[in-house]
Parts: C-alpha cells; sequence; structure tokens
C-alpha cells in the first residue's frame, strides 16, 4: 500500500469556475455502524446503497470472519429478492442456521485484517467477544500505533479475554467466549470518540448492556457518537445519552434484542468537502446531490464552515448547492467535533486572502498519519507558510508552486492536495490510489466534475 510505485498523479488545475453535480459515494461511518447493527440484529437485514470502499470491505470481511452472510446483490445472480446496491445481511451463518446468534462457534481461528481503518479495529473487537472462538486482529503497519487501549481495557472491564502482549495496541486475540457479561466501565475517549461509539454498538447484545463513563479530556468527534446513538435507536435499542438530557460524558444502552431492518446509507459529507471547496476555490458552483434535510454527519457543518470561507450554499429539491464568488476568506475554528473536516479546510486556508487558525484538533496526529504535521509539511514544502500549533495549524497563505504532494497513505491528504491543484499548477500526487480507503475512484469523480463544467482541465 505504500505510495512509492505509485505513479505520481497530475492534479487538474481549473482554468474556469467549475460548475457540476456531484454524487458522492455512501459514508463510510454510517456503512460501517449499519454492518455491525445487521450482524447483531435478530433477522436478516439490509443496507442499502452501501459504500464499496477499501474500509467497508474491511468491516464486511471482518464481519463475514465471525460468522456473518453479507451478500452483495448488486450484480446478483442468485435472485435474491430485494436487491439492487444493497448488502443483505445475515447474521449467523454459521453454526446454528435460521438462529440468528453469533454464539455459535467459530470453528477455528477467525482472522480479521483491520487495514487502517478507524472503525474496523474499534468496532469489531466488541463482536469478536460475542463470538464463540478465537478471533485475531491484525492490520497496517500504522493501525498498530493508532489508539486501541481504551477498547482494549474497557472489554476486559466488561468480562472479555484479550491477549495484547501488554501492547494496548493491535495485534491482538480476542478470545469470545460466546457472551460478554457488560455493566457500567469507565474509559478516556479523549483520543477517539470511536471507543465510545464502540462498546455502545455492541452494548445491546451484552448480558447487562452497557454503560461507558467517559474520563479525561473532552471527546472529540461527538457528531459521530450522535450517529451511534441514532442508529442504534432506529435499529431498536434503548439508549440514554447526555444530549437527551442524560448525565455528561455518560451514555447507556440497555440489553435487548436489535431489529433487522432495511437502512439506505446517507452520501458521504465528509468526502462531499473536496467537491465543495472546489466551487469555493474557483468562484463556481457544485450540488452535492441527495444532501440530506438533517443528519448527525459532521460533514453538514461544511456549510456553514465554507459560508464563512466565502462562499454561499442553499439546499434545493437536487441537492446542496454551493456557490463559490472567487474570494476565499480565512476561518478561525475549533475543528473538535469536526476533525475529519481539517484536510480540506487546511488547502482551502492556504489560498485564501487572510490567515486561519484551526484548533482543537490535536487527536488528529493519530490518525491515518499525524494530519498536523503532513498538512503542515506538504504546504510548506509548495512555499506555504503553516505552523503546527499544540492543538492545530496557522495558516498564512502564501503563493504556492507546484511540486509533489506526499500523501502518507491518508485519503484525506490526498484530497487536500486536489484542491491546492486546482489552483496551483504542477502539483503531483502521490499515491492517490490511497483514496480508495473511503472514496472508490476519487480521480474520475474529480475528472467528471472538472469535464462537467464549461471550462478546460488540464494534468
Ligand atoms: O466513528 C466514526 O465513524 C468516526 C469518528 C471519528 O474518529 P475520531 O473520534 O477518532 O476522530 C472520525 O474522525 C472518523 O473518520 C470516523
Ligand atoms: C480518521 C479517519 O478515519 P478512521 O475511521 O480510520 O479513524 C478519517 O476518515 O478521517
Amino acid at each position: 500500500m505504500t505510495g512509492t510505485l505509485e505513479p505520481l498523479w497530475p492534479a487538474p488545475t481549473a482554468t474556469d469556475p467549475v460548475d457540476a453535480v456531484v454524487t458522492v459515494p455512501g459514508s463510510k461511518s454510517a456503512t460501517n455502524r449499519a454492518l455491525i447493527l445487521a450482524a447483531l440484529a435478530d433477522q436478516p437485514g439490509y443496507v442499502r446503497r452501501p459504500l464499496r470502499s477499501r474500509d467497508s470491505l474491511l468491516m464486511a470481511e471482518g464481519l463475514r470472519a465471525l460468522g456473518v452472510g453479507i451478500e452483495d446483490t448488486l450484480n446478483s445472480s442468485s435472485g435474491v429478492s430485494g436487491g439492487g446496491d444493497a448488502w443483505h445481511v445475515f447474521p449467523s451463518q454459521g453454526a446454528f442456521p435460521g438462529k440468528y446468534s453469533l454464539a455459535g462457534p467459530l470453528g477455528g481461528t477467525a482472522r480479521v485484517d483491520v487495514g487502517n481503518a478507524g472503525t474496523v479495529m474499534r468496532f469489531l473487537p466488541p463482536v469478536a467477544a460475542l463470538v464463540d472462538g478465537e478471533v485475531q486482529f491484525d492490520g497496517d503497519p500504522r493501525s498498530y500505533e493508532r489508539p486501541l487501549g481504551g477498547v482494549i481495557g474497557a472489554l476486559r472491564a466488561l468480562g472479555a479475554r484479550i491477549e495484547d502482549e501488554g501492547r494496548g495496541a493491535l495485534p491482538l486475540t480476542v478470545y469470545g467466549t460466546g457472551g460478554l457479561v457488560g455493566g457500567t466501565v469507565t474509559v478516556d475517549a479523549s483520543s477517539s470518540s470511536q471507543f465510545v461509539s464502540a462498546l455502545l454498538l455492541s452494548g445491546p447484545r451484552f448480558q447487562q448492556g452497557v454503560e461507558v463513563r467517559h474520563s479525561g479530556d473532552p471527546v472529540p468527534s461527538l457528531p459521530h457518537i450522535r450517529m451511534t446513538v441514532e442508529m442504534l435507536r432506529a435499529a431498536g435499542a434503548q439508549v440514554d445519552a447526555p444530549e437527551d438530557g442524560g448525565e455528561p460524558d455518560v451514555w447507556r444502552v440497555t440489553p435487548g434484542a436489535l431489529l433487522g431492518r432495511d437502512v439506505v446509507v446517507e452520501p458521504d459529507l465528509s468526502n462531499a468537502a473536496p467537491f465543495l471547496a472546489a466551487a469555493l476555490v474557483t468562484g463556481g458552483t457544485v450540488t452535492v446531490r441527495d444532501w440530506p434535510e438533517r443528519t448527525s454527519q459532521p460533514g453538514d457543518q461544511l456549510r456553514g464552515l465554507f459560508t464563512r470561507m466565502g462562499g454561499t450554499c442553499e439546499l434545493t429539491p437536487d441537492g446542496l448547492r454551493f456557490t463559490g464568488t472567487g474570494r476565499v476568506h480565512g476561518l478561525d475554528a475549533d475543528l473538535h467535533d469536526v476533525g475529519e473536516l481539517t484536510p480540506v479546510i487546511a488547502a482551502v486556508a492556504a489560498l485564501a486572502d487572510s490567515p486561519s487558525r484551526l484548533s482543537g484538533i490535536a487527536h488528529l496526529r493519530m490518525h491515518e498519519t499525524d494530519r498536523l504535521k503532513a498538512l503542515a509539511d506538504e504546504i510548506n514544502a509548495l512555499g506555504g507558510d503553516v505552523t503546527e500549533t499544540e492543538d492545530g495549524l496557522v495558516i498564512k497563505p502564501r503563493p504556492l508552486h507546484g511540486g509533489v504532494f506526499h500523501t502518507y497513505e491518508d485519503h484525506r491528504l490526498a484530497t487536500a492536495a486536489a484542491v491546492i491543484g486546482l489552483a496551483v499548477p504542477g502539483i503531483q500526487v502521490e499515491n492517490v490510489a490511497t483514496t480508495a480507503k473511503t472514496l472508490p475512484d476519487f480521480p474520475g469523480l474529480w475528472s467528471a466534475m472538472l469535464d462537467s463544467a464549461p471550462m478546460s482541465a488540464k494534468g
């Protein structure tokens, strides 16, 4: 997966304002939650319009390794009813067909490759504790460095047996016994909201349910925990959450059955970021189809953030229509809740007419790469002036020049580079294929956006 052997991708430069309507693939976060909830349900269910990208395919493969049946009905010749663009999920296709329980013996050791997917490395170990058998987790070298100790410690406290040779990280083995006692657990989720989401998602299937109490610095990415809570409730779980009048930093899930449902996945609004940014930096218009009127996705906050940076937007029957004025302003913003939007916002900020200060995002140092360092290094290598702070970036716009933009196997670094490339000729993006972590065929989508505009795009 390293980028060194990949040819460099010449990022197209926009010579005219973009004018395009874009269909963004399904949300990674929603697809992977929907898969987990469907896998733990009492009946089969459908996940429609799922994201098919590295992270979601790893999730599906991981669940299959645990005995879950997942059939892709797109191009399926099996005559499955209600098919189309969906994954049909059968909670147990293992030892007890028809009983829909993960408790059947796995019959041998299951192996799960988490790649570098935070959702897979954090959401699947609790599921593994519910199966009867040994489950080995491994992943990309970077996955060994990403925080996981909170999930491991919490699962042990809730009754699971996990062997990690004292690392508090991958690789590890979960010795599932067919069930987990559950109960109350305290976890420091200041390095990742996914610790909380992981425990809540499997919580209905723990004998005593689960009460997760966060203790530590503030939890980042709260909209993602909100998404977990909303999707659990939609699947029939009873959940108490702080924002609904509950105790601060405490989430409670009552034990109970989950419904096999028919879920339609929203477009990935965080992956809409580079396309909306294209409208902003070229002074054009981009409409993102099927933008939900109401959503827990953090990407919905792009409407406000990019409006502050100089654009305007409206929700139309066709989707979210975003228009740039050609002028881009700097931004002073705390992105603690919406950290995954940072790389594209930083790219836009580097092209703005005034400085930006992005804060509240120290946890990005433990994402796919150290995103604060990577963004500073790469933008500065193009002539920029970016300074890392303890919890963010200060970006002073400077005239940029072309050059190689290294991406560190981080999909969002590559899409950020593409945004800079619209305005700066000669940007060569290393390993653009890394975008496949969450966005299948990003170069194709990007070219289609540029080709649909009355403009010339040159590579
Ligand atoms: O639960 C999720 O789907 C996610 C939560 C966030 O993780 P952190 O809380 O680790 O930032 C986010 O950055 C990630 O892209 C997806
Ligand atoms: C942080 C991210 O991913 P992950 O789910 O691997 O944490 C991301 O997509 O920006």
